[in-house]
């Protein structure tokens, strides 16, 4: 299994260009499932998740062609609408394909996601919103079978705010018979992204952004070409990497428009941090100032880059009270920060860090994808070697993470 050396204290400097996002990337390729004419996908990031929900689509009769970062999906032939658990269990993401195999084939088998390492993932929204569309629905042996002629337009109103949950009802609703109205809808720029693609292939929604949502049915939808938008944790990962070590440098091929509450904390952080179209440009002092955090839905600060900042406070001056209120158990990487001389003390869905002034090279574990990535940061800083097993979760969610970091001027090694 791959392991990651970092040998830390290096003050990065210099310039990377972020990749498109996965978590719009993952919606769009299972968009491309509603129409019987190919869809042309840009800037699709080089991912394991992405090279699993292809397969997964192959699977299902989809042809796939990869060039670079071009993908194109041609769904005229659906032969098997199924996502069985052996892939699905590998990317909660696998759910995505229900709503849009039911609109399209009138039936879909997609196995339940089960937990997480960060927490129980439940899709009842999901279900709750499809039968309120008509469908019958049934769970079976960890499988979700739903059955549709022809899905109805239905007002949806989801017990929270749930990313997922809206992709999969918004994309459900482009087929549907009449109007649905999504309420309660996440508002997170991969719904918005989401929303254009759908636009484009001659789907009718309103109101992607805002959390109400309302989606006109059509006969059908047409191909498109779409560029994916550029991936905003990935950014904000660098963000912190470069604050965490003292550093200077610029992110190029993504914007600061997404990621107010992120570069918000960051300045609070002592970051100088200036913004163009397409770039974004960061100093950060000496030693930063330790920030307290809290969770929530978009536009509030995202529970994806909760981690990157537990580690940025770990080494900050002050002390830092960090509140996780999307997951349950997303603080794996706190034990594992401490194994490196973080002062970290949890209590339910809180954390305080106390500052250190230095924090020491060790072997560490990686549990999931941002606690990855937290290490990675934590890694960069610390004295001497990190080594960080389990690197399959980085390689879900961060493309050629080593490269860029050596772009920037760290000491990053993979070995097996
Ligand atoms: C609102 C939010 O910040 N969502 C995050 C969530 O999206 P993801 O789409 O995975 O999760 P959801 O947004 O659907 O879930 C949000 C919350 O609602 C609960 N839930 C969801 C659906 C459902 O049918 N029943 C149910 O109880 C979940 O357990 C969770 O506590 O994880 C992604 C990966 O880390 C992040 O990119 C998203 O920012
Ligand atoms: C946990 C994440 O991904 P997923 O929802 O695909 O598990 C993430 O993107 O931080």
């Amino acid at each position: 299994m791959d392991k990651l050396l970092i040998e830390g204290a290096a003050r990065l400097r210099g310039e990377v260009a972020i990749s498109g996002a996965k978590n719009a990337a993952l919606p769009l390729l299972c968009a491309a499932l509603l129409t019987r004419e190919p869809v042309r996908f840009t800037n699709v990031p080089r991912l394991n998740d992405i090279d699993t929900l292809l397969r997964l689509l192959a699977r299902m009769g989809v042809q796939c062609e990869r060039e670079g970062e071009t993908v194109t999906l041609d769904a005229a032939q659906i032969t098997e609408p199924v996502a069985p658990y052996e892939m699905v269990k590998t990317m909660r993401a696998s759910i995505l394909v229900l709503g849009p195999l039911l609109a399209r084939c009138g039936e879909a088998r997609v196995s339940l996601p089960g937990g997480c390492a960060i927490g129980a993932r439940p899709v009842d929204q999901h279900i709750r919103g499809l039968q309120a569309m008509g469908a019958q629905v049934s769970v079976e042996h960890g499988y979700v079978h739903a059955v549709a002629s022809r899905l109805k337009g239905a007002r949806l109103v989801t017990e929270m705010v749930t990313v997922t949950g809206t992709a999969n009802l918004m994309m459900a609703a482009t087929m549907a018979d009449g109007e649905s109205v999504i309420e309660n809808a996440a508002r997170e720029p991969e719904i918005v992204d989401l929303a254009n693609c759908l636009t484009a292939m001659g789907a009718r929604i309103e109101g992607a952004g805002t959390d109400v949502i309302r989606v006109r049915g059509v006969e059908r939808l047409h191909g498109a070409t779409h560029r994916i938008m550029p991936d905003r944790i990935e950014t904000g990962t660098y963000l912190c990497a470069i604050a965490a070590t003292g550093g200077e440098a610029r992110l190029t091929h993504t914007s600061a428009t997404y990621l107010d509450s992120v570069v918000d904390k960051l300045v609070e952080a002592g970051c100088e941090i200036t913004t163009e179209a397409d770039a974004i440009h960061l100093r950060a002092p000496r030693r930063l100032k330790a920030v307290d955090v809290r969770t929530a839905p978009y536009p509030a600060f995202p529970t994806d880059m909760q981690a990157q900042f537990m580690a940025i406070n770990t080494v900050a001056e002050g002390s830092a009270v960090i509140r996780e209120t999307i997951f349950e158990n997303r603080f794996m990487h706190a034990v594992e920060l401490q194994r490196l001389g973080a002062d970290i003390a949890i209590d339910g869905n809180t954390a305080v860090v106390r500052g250190v002034a230095r924090l020491e090279g060790a072997t560490v574990m990686a549990t999931d994808l941002r606690a990855s990535a937290s290490l990675v940061i934590a890694g960069l800083v610390a004295e001497d070697e990190t080594v960080i097993e389990r690197i399959y979760h980085l390689d879900r969610g961060y493309e050629r993470l080593e490269d860029k970091l050596g772009a920037l001027g760290a000491k990053v090694r993979r070995v097996n």
